[in-house]
């Protein structure tokens, strides 16, 4: 084709070599050329790694993870990354053997340490369980147990399980020692600044708070490798799973025999001690777990409790289903006790939804870290000061009414709640009509705080029931994934 039937370019104009150039101005014109479309094509190469990232960020979902400690927040972290984030969670699955491991050990000790405090007739010390009780209360356990029945506390079998299962005391501490703070439980140490909500009223504006790096702990693998404690060196090298394991399975026999023998549930009965509702509690499986060849199944990694220490960031990709249905989450969980809310603040700014974890079960309980405290109380203060925080104004807020397997157990053992919360009057005592009662003052408390419309929801939960949280799950997600496209700007 000649050069006369070329369509016309303008850019011809500016592309055409000047007339008469010598062979050098035109190897020094092309090198001149060359340089420039480098650098434009590197500009452009920013700019849409710059537009992809704006692009990336804009999708990214933002959740949060709010509730007092033991609400069961990071279950519910860990129900969404068994339904979907399947592989990381096999990857990490063998790695909680340590943490429920501890758990078995810790609720062993505990037993001990009431069987110890009985034999030597320690006053029962009582968190108090009534709500208009301020005080600790010292109950002298003569009056709970009679001097005979004490006798048989002292039998020579409680006190060889005893000798026999001591070892346990020094796995613990190894355990401890790998797991890092997130295995400590925080006990009663009321200090005078200890408010329920350290966030509120920020003093610094939005977007200036600085994130405490040390507090982030970026996924659990940290505590699961043994990164988590300071001195990782050292407790690496003292920790030996094998060792763990063998001692805990020579232990099975006793432990099983511990947990099974009928002075025991009566000593920690008295004590007030409910073992078998506490945090991480596995000894009814001791014949699965105290063995050498323990392998954690999906289950026992949903119920294993390990403490979470400041904020932990978890990435989660919605990889099937519709254009709707795709997407990618971070899921921001968070430590619920007292001490640990003043981390929080950093982490409300873009936050497309809440989910807010209020224990439902717990109206008879008091805070770990402050004994005074009334555990639902804590949880109500908790919420409006969620809700009516200005950062989060428009914030998605999903609440969790949690732990009502609990519940149940707990009314059918003749628990009454207008005992505990005498604004309950004479509703029944069923778990439906606590769930409905405590619904209805939360949404009342949504709705007084929420100037702008904002869209809540709320469910009735038992986040260790995998499969019905699945579900909740789904329509969670959903709920999110709508409100986000709802609010999102396509311009
Ligand atoms: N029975 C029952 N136990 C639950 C439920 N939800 C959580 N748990 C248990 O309660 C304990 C605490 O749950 P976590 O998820 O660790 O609580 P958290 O809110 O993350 O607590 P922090 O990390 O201390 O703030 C764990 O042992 C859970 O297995 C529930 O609905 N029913
Ligand atoms: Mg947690």
């Amino acid at each position: 084709m000649g050069g006369m039937n070329r369509e016309f370019d303008p850019l011809d104009i500016v592309t055409a070599p000047p007339p008469g150039e010598t062979p050098e101005q035109r190897a020094s014109r092309e090198r001149r050329e060359a340089e420039a479309k480098r650098v434009s094509d590197g500009i452009d190469e920013d700019i849409r790694v710059a537009r992809a990232a704006l692009k990336k960020q804009k999708s990214v979902l933002r959740v949060l993870l709010l509730g007092q400690a033991e609400s069961g927040k990071s279950t519910t972290l860990k129900n969404f990354r068994l339904k979907y984030a399947y592989q990381q969670w096999l990857q990490e699955r063998a790695s909680w053997r340590a943490v429920i491991q501890l758990n078995v050990v810790r609720s062993a000790l505990a037993i001990l340490d009431a069987l110890q405090a009985e034999i030597n007739n320690d006053p029962l010390l009582d968190p108090g369980l009534d709500d208009d009780d301020e005080s600790l209360e010292i109950h002298p356990t003569h009056h709970a147990s009679p001097a005979s029945s004490r006798l048989e506390f002292a039998s020579d079998k409680h006190k060889l399980l005893a000798l026999r299962l001591s070892p346990l005391r020094r796995i613990e501490t190894v355990l401890k020692k790998r797991l890092g703070a997130g295995s400590e439980e925080v006990r009663n140490a009321p200090s005078q600044d200890m408010q329920a909500t350290p966030f509120e009223s920020p003093q610094v504006p939005p977007g200036k708070h600085r994130r405490a790096a040390e507090f982030v702990v970026r996924t659990w693998s940290d505590a699961l490798q043994g990164r988590a404690a300071a001195n990782h060196h050292t407790t690496a090298d003292e920790y030996d799973s094998e060792e763990v394991t063998e001692v805990i399975a020579r232990c099975q026999e006793d432990l099983i025999t511990l947990w099974n023998d009928p002075v025991v549930r009566k000593v920690l009965s008295s004590r007030r001690i409910p073992i078998e509702h506490s945090a991480g509690f596995f000894l009814d499986d001791l014949q699965r777990i105290a063995v050498r060849s323990y392998e954690p199944s999906d289950d026992d990694v949903v119920r294993a409790r390990l403490r979470t220490v400041g904020v932990q960031e978890h990435r989660i990709l919605f990889e099937q289903g519709t254009f709707l249905e795709r997407g990618e989450w971070l899921i921001y969980d968070v430590g619920g006790a007292r001490t640990m809310r003043h981390a929080w603040l950093p982490f409300f700014d873009n936050v497309n939804a809440v989910i807010f974890l209020a224990p439902v079960s717990c109206f008879d309980e008091r805070l770990d870290e402050d004994h005074k405290v009334n555990r639902l109380e804590d949880s109500f203060i908790l919420w409006k000061a969620v809700v009516s925080t200005k950062l989060l104004q428009k914030t998605t807020m999903i609440v969790f009414l949690n732990k009502c397997d609990l519940l149940k157990k707990k009314l059918k053992s003749g628990v009454y709640v207008k005992k505990h919360l005498p604004s309950y009057g004479e509703r029944p005592n069923d778990a439906a009509s606590v769930v409905k009662y405590l619904r209805d003052k939360f949404k009342d408390t949504l709705k007084q705080h929420s100037p702008e419309h904002r869209v809540g929801y709320l469910y009735p939960t038992s986040v260790t029931d995998t499969k019905a949280t699945s579900t909740t799950l789904r329509t969670v997600r959903d709920g999110i994934m709508r409100e986000h496209l709802k609010n999102a700007d396509f311009v």
